[in-house]
């Protein structure tokens, strides 16, 4: 049976996002219900594995020590709950760097895909910017958008064509799982 991976992006789909950037641990707090969300699938047998763009390391806002706290934090709370997150990809560089890894370029969901060795076709990315929904159809990923973070921002402007839309990442998990 084939694996069941879920990406997500981070910032407006697991925790609160800032047009300031998340800069500390103190700043990353997760969005009501994103880490029971997250549990609940992994108890379920689904691989849960996140893309998010990280600027702010370009930028100078906060260094990589204090994003892996952030994702440890992230890892340790959905322990507490039965559950699992796996693999975490950031991009670290800025917009002028000219990578292949930030979103909407789809590097980061091929290095997801790459690493479970598993097609890309259809696995849902569920993000909150356009980049997100972008960087998903770019590679034949079904684009979701959830309301949280930059979500409503999003839900304005023209959305790829078949994106799938719900209120947020318990939403989510409660269509995956019923
Ligand atoms: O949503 P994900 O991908 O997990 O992370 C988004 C963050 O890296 C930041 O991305 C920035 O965009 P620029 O990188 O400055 O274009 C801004 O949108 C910030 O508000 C946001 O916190
Ligand atoms: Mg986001
Ligand atoms: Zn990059």
């Amino acid at each position: 049976m084939d694996m069941k991976l879920l990406i997500l992006d981070r910032d407006g789909v697991i925790n609160h996002d800032s047009d300031a950037y998340i800069k500390s641990l103190e700043e990353w707090i997760p969005l009501p219900g994103a880490i029971e969300a997250i549990a609940r699938l992994s108890r379920a047998g689904w691989t849960v594995a996140v893309a998010t763009n990280q600027s702010g390391l370009a930028r100078g806002y906060y260094d990589l020590p204090t994003l892996e706290a952030m994702h440890a934090r992230l890892r340790q709370m959905v322990a507490e709950q039965g559950g699992e997150v796996g693999l975490i990809v950031h991009c670290p560089h800025g917009p002028d760097d000219g990578c292949d890894c930030r979103k909407p370029r789809p590097g980061m969901l091929k290095a997801i895909a790459a690493h479970y060795g598993l097609p890309l076709a259809g696995v849902w990315f569920v993000g909150d910017s356009s980049g997100d929904l972008e960087a998903a159809r770019a590679v034949d990923c079904q684009p979701v958008l959830v309301k949280t973070g930059k979500g409503q921002r999003t839900l304005a402007k023209t959305l790829p064509a078949g994106t799938l839309v719900f209120e947020d990442m318990a939403a989510v998990a409660d269509h995956l799982l019923s």
